[in-house]
């Protein structure tokens, strides 16, 4: 299973926490992430692939994985307290995943019941 993780700046511990707690069920996960997220993923010990930083094009390139089908699932921690120079990437990237039916989690809890419902599944 494919996996994309984004983390705006203000969510990134939160990011590193959830996977952290759900170390167990990521042995046989591919992470993807963009750059910076990537970064404070891989120091907390996790393997991840990393893409460009968002705001210079991360979230499109995780949206090209969702577009052809190479990707099972994104969670993307936004902050919607805070503002993006790159919010149409952003936009981009939810569009894209809704039109290619990929599930999307704006949100731990989210993140947390896609996550429980996989493992069920066994996909995880
Ligand atoms: O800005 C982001 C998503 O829109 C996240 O990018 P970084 O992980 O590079 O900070």
């Amino acid at each position: 299973m494919k996996i994309a993780i984004i983390a705006h700046d203000g969510k990134k511990p939160e990011m590193v926490a959830f996977l952290l707690k759900h170390k167990e069920l990521l042995t046989h996960v591919e992470l993807f992430a963009t750059g910076t997220t990537g970064g404070h993923v891989a120091n907390a010990g996790l393997e991840v692939t990393k893409f460009l930083s968002g705001p210079i094009g991360g979230d499109a390139q995780i949206a090209a994985m969702a577009a052809t089908h190479d990707l099972d699932m994104v969670i993307f921690f936004r902050d919607p307290l805070d503002k993006h120079p790159h919010e149409p990437d952003v936009q981009m990237l939810m569009r894209i995943c809704d039109v290619h039916n990929i599930p999307i989690a704006t949100n731990p809890a989210t993140a947390e019941l896609l996550f429980k419902a996989s493992a069920q599944l066994n996909s995880l």
